[in-house]
Formats: structure tokens, sequence, C-alpha cells
């Protein structure tokens, strides 16, 4: 795992996200539109005294799914139990937390995208009848035993909703597509996070901090943290110059791109004459996994435009070649592709 400050990967410095992550639903910053159609199921499902049906949460890491896992807990005013794909290892490890669950507890399951074959087959019934087919015994003896679960919500999280299975996708009820942030959602955020901090920031220090998050909360948290620790060596308060010059030193520059990013875009424009170039070509030219490059370091890229993702691979885009302080030589990808 790299060490960027700018990676939007959960990392063990993050313990100290707990006292920014907001509690409930009002609290939470942006994604509106989710926002309001989930409050609405809430309200819905409270009403009817019924549990919510099952919640699928996705989007690149770092933007809350894990937060709105735990806020659709506590608005549902319901206990809440969290495992993941991984952890997961046998049915029985299932079946163990699924029959300890109250009616209507929140059962949240992190990278869903990475459970076992077995295990996701004694899912579909639990979540669409909420029936368990437990195999007791071995052999010519064994037998299988029905047992009926409390109806529960299974909140599910993952940065790859293409890798899961379309039977376990069809059976959320409530699919949620995270988006990245904007920069005024991202101000409030790194506003809101001074003040639980009490960081004497200055509402251009918030600024150019929310500039550089990568559209990304967790992001936005981890440079709100360091610029607080500049300035509490440095004996001054935050503004914009001190936090333009802190985030600067953490190689963060003007558009929040970090170093992995800027040898990134290099690469295709260096190498490939800015592509098209394979993401399997890239991943190996840059000793990163191309997980990593798909999940962690390209969303960002791409929404920004700086690169494209065409069926013949990676092409640098208008604003990639501007960033590097580069010019897209003549009939270029990005000229041709100028009008996606
Ligand atoms: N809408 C928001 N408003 C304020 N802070 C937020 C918001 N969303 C996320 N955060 C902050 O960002 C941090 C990361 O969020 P969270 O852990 O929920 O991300 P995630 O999507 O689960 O990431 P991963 O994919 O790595 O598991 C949280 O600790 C929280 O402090
Ligand atoms: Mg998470």
């Amino acid at each position: 795992m790299s060490e960027r400050i700018s990676d939007p990967h959960r990392t063990d410095e993050d313990a100290a996200e707990a006292t920014l992550r907001p509690q409930t639903l009002d609290d939470f910053t942006g994604q509106k539109a989710l926002r309001e159609n989930l409050s609405v199921f809430i309200q819905a499902a409270r009403t009817r005294a019924e549990a919510l049906d099952h919640v699928l949460l996705h989007g690149p890491p770092g933007l809350g799914k894990t937060t709105l896992a735990q806020i659709v807990a506590r608005e549902l005013g319901v206990g809440f139990r969290a495992t993941s794909g991984p952890v997961l290892q046998r049915a029985g490890d299932l079946a163990a937390i699924l029959t300890n669950l109250q009616p209507r507890d929140v059962l949240f399951v992190d990278e869903i995208h990475r459970l076992q074959p077995a295990i996701e087959e004694t899912l579909y019934p639990a979540m669409e009848d909420f029936q368990l087919d437990l195999i007791i015994g071995e052999g010519p003896a064994a037998r299988t035993v029905r047992i009926d679960l409390p109806p529960f919500t299974l909140v599910g999280a993952t940065t790859r909703a293409g890798l899961l299975a379309t039977p376990l996708r069809d059976r959320f009820g409530i699919p949620l597509r995270l988006q990245f942030y904007t920069p005024e959602e991202l101000l409030l955020i790194v506003r809101r996070g001074a003040q639980k901090l009490n960081f004497a920031l200055s509402d251009a220090g918030a600024e150019e901090i929310a500039n550089r998050s990568r559209g990304t909360p967790r992001i936005a948290g981890r440079l709100l943290r360091r610029v607080r620790d500049f300035a509490l060596v440095a004996g001054t308060e935050a503004s914009r110059a001190f936090a333009d010059d802190s985030l600067r030193k953490l190689e963060v520059d003007a558009r929040g791109l970090d170093s992995q990013d800027r040898r990134y875009l290099r690469r295709i424009a260096e190498f490939h004459g800015g592509g098209p170039v394979g993401v399997e070509t890239l991943a190996a030219a840059l000793s990163e996994g191309r997980d990593t490059l798909e999940e962690v370091v390209e969303p960002y890229l791409i929404q920004e435009g700086f690169v494209m993702r065409t069926p013949r691979g990676r092409v640098l885009g208008e604003p990639g070649w501007r960033h590097l302080g580069m010019t897209p030589p003549q009939g270029s990808q990005a000229d041709l592709l100028g009008g996606f």
C-alpha cells in the first residue's frame, strides 16, 4: 500500500476520522439526491415498522459509504452489525451473524464484491425470503435444515459494483451511487471539520484545502489535519498562503493531484504520445496493481477529463496535457476525441 497523502483508501492514521464522521443524515454534506431518496425510504420503513429494503452503496473509496451505512442504522433506530467480504470465510460465519440479528437490524457488509461464492449463495435466500439453508452433518447423512431469520436490512458497500454478480446486485432494492463532491460541498465539510477540531482556519485556507481534495471527504479530512499540524508547529493561523504552502510540502498540487497521479499522466504523455495505451501496460510500467489504477487513481482523473477511457486504452485529455505544462502533439488522440 502506498503512503500517498491523496490515497483515498483508509489508513491507520485515519483512525482520527471518527471525530469528523457525520452522525445523522442532516449532518451529512453533499450527495443531495441520494440523501433525499434515502431519507424518504427510511421514514417509510419506520412508519410501517418494517425492515428497510436492502441498500447497495457503491462508489470510489473515501466518499462516505461506511459513514452512510452507520447513519442508516441510527436513523432507523436499529442495531448495526458490520463485517466484510474478505472476513467471511465460511458459510457458518455468515449464519452465526444472521441468526444473531434482532428484527430490522442493519447488517453492513463492506467490500461485498469480495464475498466467497459459497457465502454469496447462502446470502440469496437470506436476502430474499429471510431464510437460511444450513447443511447439517456430512456425506450421505447430511441434510438441509431451513431456518427463519428475523427480517433485516443488508447494507452492502463496494468500490467495484461492476464485479458484483447480477443475482446479488438484483437483490438490492435500493442501489445508491456516490458521486465525487463539488468544491462547495468540500468547503462545507472542511469548515465543519475545522470547527470540530477547534482549529482556527481562515475561509480562504479552507477553500484551498477543499479545492485540492480530489472530490473526496476522506482526503479533505486528512489534508485538514496535516495543515493543522503545520499551523500548530509554526504557531501561526492558517491563511490561504499558509495552507497553500503546507499542501505544497505534502506534494499536493493546485488541482489536488499528487506525485502518483502526475507520474501516471506523464507516463501516458511521454512514453505513449498521449495514448491510447492499455491499463495493464501502465500498471506494469508504474509498478502498480491494475486494480489500484482503476479503483483509486483513475476515477478522479477521468471525471476531471485529465484522461479518457476508450475501447483501445487510456488517452490523455486536453486538461491532462495542460496540467503537465505540455501541448498535445498535432493530430493526437486528444484532438480527435476533443468532442467527447
Ligand atoms: N458527506 C460527508 N460529510 C462529511 N464528512 C464525510 C462525508 N462523507 C465522508 N466523510 C468523511 O470521510 C471519511 C471517509 O468516509 P467513509 O469511511 O464513510 O468512506 P467509504 O466510502 O466507506 O470509503 P472506503 O471505500 O475506503 O471504505 C469519514 O471518516 C468521514 O469523516
Ligand atoms: Mg468504508
